[in-house]
């Protein structure tokens, strides 16, 4: 799939992974709606984007995940600005196991809000024109980050959910394919969570198992993973793919055939 001139929605693309999904995109051709709560860096990082790639590029719409309405308007605005989307990345996350229904309601509510959204506009059998959903677990949605348990389950259900959807667009017609990348430890400000007792909440003294994965696994920087989300983006052969991205190399995850 090429991306010159197709339409991208990032969710969460203020900083971090999102940012480095947002600028992979625009760097090959792609015009993308940045959607995060932060306004401050969101507006900022649009500033940056204008200067390299042009004010027509990029759009910063304010938008809380966790809000069906806020989303919809995102997608409106989105659509009023440069057309349908072909791309949906479903990046918003955080790691908070004291107020853990706010993770569930991010981490996952928030990329099944999205998810839905991307296929009421994108499904060829109703209108829209296709193309590809990535949803981003983690290695966390593979095996267990014992200090995080429910950011564990939320990635867990990230990844059920988006094989689901790839399942159900096969057999429906949707003309969507539906990836999620699940990489381990990234240098990005949410890896300080795992060091802040108020957000591992109950499994804080667990940090020194999180020391220890962390030195397992090693820290990977964010472009790494960009070029492998890209990869989940263009290849039109891969649809109900698990990405895996550690600091080894990035492997598709074979599942169990039961
Ligand atoms: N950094 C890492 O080690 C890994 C991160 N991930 C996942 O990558 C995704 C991105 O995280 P990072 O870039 O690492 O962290 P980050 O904390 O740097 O970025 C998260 C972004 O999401 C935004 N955000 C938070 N809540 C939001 C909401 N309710 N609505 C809209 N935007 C919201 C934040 O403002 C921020 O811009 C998350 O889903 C995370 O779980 C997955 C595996 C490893
Ligand atoms: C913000 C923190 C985050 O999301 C990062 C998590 C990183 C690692 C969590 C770790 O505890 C989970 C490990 C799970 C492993 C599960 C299966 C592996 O065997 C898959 C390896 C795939 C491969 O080698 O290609």
């Amino acid at each position: 799939m090429a991306l010159t001139s197709k339409v991208a929605i990032v969710t969460g693309a203020a900083q971090g992974l999102g940012r480095g999904f947002s600028e992979i995109l625009l760097q090959n051709g792609a015009k993308v709606a940045l959607l995060d709560v932060n306004e401050t860096v969101g507006k900022s990082l649009k500033e940056t984007f204008d200067n390299q790639y042009g004010p027509d590029k990029s759009l910063f719409l304010s938008c809380n995940v966790e809000s069906e309405e806020q989303l919809k308007a995102a997608f409106q605005k989105t659509i009023q600005t440069f057309g349908r989307p072909h791309i949906m990345c479903n990046n918003a996350g955080i790691i908070n196991e004291s107020n853990w229904e706010k993770a569930v309601s991010i981490n996952l509510m928030g990329v099944v809000r999205g998810t839905y959204l991307a296929l009421e506009h994108m499904n060829k059998l109703t209108g829209g024109q296709g193309g590809v959903v990535v949803n981003v677990g983690s290695l966390a949605g593979l095996g267990p980050l014992p200090c995080t348990p429910v950011y564990t389950a939320t990635k867990h259900g990230v990844v059920g959910f988006t094989r689901a959807m790839a399942a159900a667009s096969d057999i429906s017609g949707y003309g969507i394919r539906f990836n999620v990348i699940c990489p381990a430890f990234v240098q990005t400000d949410i890896l300080n969570a795992l060091y802040q007792p108020e957000k591992t909440g109950q499994f804080s003294s667990l940090i020194e198992n999180t020391k220890k994965l962390i030195e397992m696994y090693g820290i990977i920087e964010v472009p790494d993973v960009s070029k492998n989300f890209l990869q989940l983006v263009t290849d039109e052969t891969k649809n109900g793919e698990a990405l895996a991205v550690l600091q080894k190399g990035c492997s598709y995850v074979t599942f169990p055939a039961l």
